[in-house]
């Protein structure tokens, strides 16, 4: 039997745990936002309320919406701060090791029945689920980038979900808007399966001199439609998102076609991880990006 989601726990302050805890509170649900960092819960509601002013003024919604959004949401550096939250969606940074401390600490806390999920972009749902203590009620939650402006919701069960946790799941997601495609729990599910080993090519072909970076991504945007290159996509995603979902799928797949790019390896070692660093394939600290290489 599907349960009633009413409190939203979202774990993870960044560009998706903002863009979700958006959604869910503008859906009416009850948000707890949570984050290590009391500054990064700060500039996050900024982000929220900048986001939901912006909805207004393309007429998306009304200063009344604004207003109740803002005021279904609460920020809490405390993981302890979740406890009574019927669903709780882990948004932390796309790394194995800290996702699995981040489950084992919440479990201590959260009420038995309510139901994890985690944003992952690639990681194994059945291999987190197996790092709690309810692999029965976890689940795959995983919203794409804008999430206040993209469609899709992609939903993965792991090898122990249950059935009320996928309808209860479905039934959220409904809720918010979204659209559903259901993915089995293979490395990076089907749209990072598609769209990461892309954008990876894209990054060889800058390697090997192919073309420079204004020069790829123009080829894409207006070759091949797509709404932006994909150089520029992979900074607005995140480099270190991106070197990790590689790195899943290499691993994964076991198959040498999943390669992370050298020069991605190396923007990321250097700190260059895209527009939240200001800094990847192109250079955002001036009044136009302008490409790095
Ligand atoms: C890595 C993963 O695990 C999975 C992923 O998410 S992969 C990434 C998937 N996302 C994509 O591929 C995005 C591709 N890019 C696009 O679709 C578009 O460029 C875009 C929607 C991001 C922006 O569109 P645009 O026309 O260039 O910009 P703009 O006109 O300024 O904005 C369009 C809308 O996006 C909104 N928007 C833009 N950036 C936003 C942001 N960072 N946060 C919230 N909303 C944003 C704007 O408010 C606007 O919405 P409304 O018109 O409804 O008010
Ligand atoms: N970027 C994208 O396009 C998409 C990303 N995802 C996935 O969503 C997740 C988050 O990505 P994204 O928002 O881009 O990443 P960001 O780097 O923007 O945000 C991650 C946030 O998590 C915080 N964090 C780190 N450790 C903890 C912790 N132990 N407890 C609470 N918060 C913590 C970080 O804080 P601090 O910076 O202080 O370390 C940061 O605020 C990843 O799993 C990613 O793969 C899914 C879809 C799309």
């Amino acid at each position: 039997m599907a349960l009633t989601i009413k409190k939203v726990g979202v774990i993870g302050s960044g560009q998706m745990g903002n863009g979700i805890a958006h959604v869910a509170a503008l859906g009416g649900f009850t948000v707890v936002l949570n984050d290590i960092s009391a500054d990064r819960l700060k500039s996050a509601m900024a982000t929220i309320n900048g986001n939901l002013t912006r909805q207004i003024s393309r007429k998306i919604i009304t200063e009344d919406q604004r207003k109740q959004a803002l005021a279904n949401i609460t920020a809490t550096d405390r993981l302890d701060g979740l406890a009574d939250c019927d669903l709780v969606i882990e948004t932390a940074v796309e790394k194995e090791d800290v996702k699995r401390k981040i489950f084992h600490d919440l479990c201590a806390t959260l009420k038995p029945e309510a139901i994890i999920a985690s944003n992952t972009s690639s990681i194994s749902i059945t291999r987190l689920a197996a790092s709690t203590d309810r692999p029965e009620r976890f689940i795959g939650i995983h919203f794409m980038n804008p999430v206040p402006v993209m469609e899709l919701v992609e939903l993965i069960r792991g090898i122990a979900t249950d059935d009320a946790t996928f309808e209860t799941s479905k039934a959220f997601v409904a809720k918010l808007g979204k659209q559903i495609a259901v993915s089995e729990d293979f490395p990076a599910f089907i749209v990072n399966r598609i769209l990461l080993p892309m954008i990876n090519e894209a990054i060889y072909t800058l390697y090997e001199g192919v073309g420079n970076v204004e020069a790829i991504d123009a080829a894409m945007r207006l070759g091949a439609h797509h709404p932006m290159g994909p150089l520029e996509l992979a900074d607005f995603i995140g480099l270190d998102t991106c070197l990790s979902i590689m790195q899943v799928l290499h691993e994964g797949l076991a198959d040498s076609k999943y390669r992370p790019c050298p020069l991605l390896v190396k923007y990321v070692e250097a700190g260059w991880l895209g527009r939240k660093t200001s800094r990847g394939f192109y250079d955002y600290r001036g009044e136009k990006p302008v490409p790095t290489r």
